[in-house]
């Protein structure tokens, strides 16, 4: 007679929450559910957790059955080769924009050294709580639930982490609960390093949106970013140039403090799509600062556009 309790411990040790077990004679029978999971990782887990019902003692025979209705959840990550060009800013807006679109998007702040969205998206101080050891996001009045590396530690603590333990840590932002989300916005770390590519790998995104101001130093950087996408096999969906075009809030006139065109003409030379810019404007900064996006507002008609071509891009896949 086999201890139906015993199966349920054994495959329980392995894959947690997401098993049930139906035990039948000496019949094992045990449901996957592989939601959130990339390919080979679902793979692996369902080997572990057949091994581990079948060395339960009287199991003759286990049945691995892995849910076919799990959500093809995307993972658009937003990178930047370089520091401070508004890549977080840009990825709470792209969110807010995708999810006013249609898309039911959840946001990622993977952003160890820095992590800035829970001010940008109005959750500052709330740390998510977790269910059969998995994280549930927070809530946002944005409509996008998030999760940050920044609720994971201390508050203000300087994240110094190597790439195998962030990953290792983003891993538990990215297969958190997020329910019916079918598109997760990843707010990468600045920079092309190691921490980056560990990421990168580990969670395989459906495709990244490059951050860059028209500076030709940020561009260097940008190119960078597209080679770490190329080198871990994960399509660049395009560049959006955030900081393009200054107007000034007193005559109005149109300066360009970091030039002009030169993201659009690097994405034209790199071959990779332009999405659009983003100009720069003190109602953005002093926006973001006080966690009230400008994707939201009811007058958007710069973030729109960028998260329609993201969506295009998605739907094509
Ligand atoms: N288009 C814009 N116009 C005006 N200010 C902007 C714009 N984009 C971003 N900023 C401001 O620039 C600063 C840096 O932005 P943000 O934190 O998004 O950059 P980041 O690239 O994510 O930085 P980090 O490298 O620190 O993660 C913030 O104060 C933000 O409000």
């Amino acid at each position: 007679m086999v201890d139906v309790d015993r199966v349920k411990a054994a495959v329980a040790a392995v894959a947690g929450g997401r098993v049930s077990v139906r035990v039948d004679g000496a019949r094992a029978g045990v449901v996957l559910d592989a939601t959130g999971l990339a390919p080979e990782e679902r793979d692996a887990l369902e080997v572990r957790v057949r091994a581990a019902a079948a060395a339960v003692p009287g199991v003759a025979e286990v049945r691995v059955a892995v849910t076919a209705e799990r959500t093809q959840r995307k993972l658009v990550a937003v990178a930047s080769g370089k520091g401070g060009v508004g890549k977080s800013t840009i990825a709470a807006n792209l969110a807010i924009a995708l999810a006013r679109n249609g898309r039911r998007v959840g946001l990622v702040d993977a952003d160890i050294y820095g992590p800035s969205q829970p001010r940008l998206m109005r959750a500052e101080g709330v740390r998510p709580e977790a269910r059969d050891k998995q994280l549930l996001p927070v809530s946002t009045p944005y409509g996008v639930p998030m999760l940050s590396m920044g609720q994971l530690v201390e508050p203000g603590r300087a994240l110094a982490w190597r790439g195998p333990m962030a990953a290792g840590a983003l891993g538990q932002l990215v297969d958190a609960d997020w329910g019916a989300a079918d598109t997760l916005v990843l707010d990468l770390p600045p920079g092309t390093g190691d921490v980056q590519l560990t990421m990168v790998q580990k969670h395989k995104p459906a495709g990244a949106v490059i951050v860059s101001t028209p500076q030709d130093l940020a561009l260097i950087d940008a190119a960078r970013a597209i080679d770490l996408f190329n080198t871990a096999g994960v399509p660049v969906i395009g560049i959006v140039e955030n900081m393009a075009g200054y107007a000034c809030p007193h005559c109005g006139e149109v300066s360009d403090p970091f030039g002009r065109g030169g993201a659009e003409a690097e994405a034209a030379r790199l071959g990779v799509p332009f999405l659009g810019r983003v100009p720069l404007s003190i109602g953005i900064r002093e926006a973001s600062d006080a966690g009230e996006p400008p994707a939201a507002g009811a007058d958007d008609r710069v973030f729109a556009p960028i998260a329609e071509r993201i969506r295009a891009w998605l739907a094509s896949r």
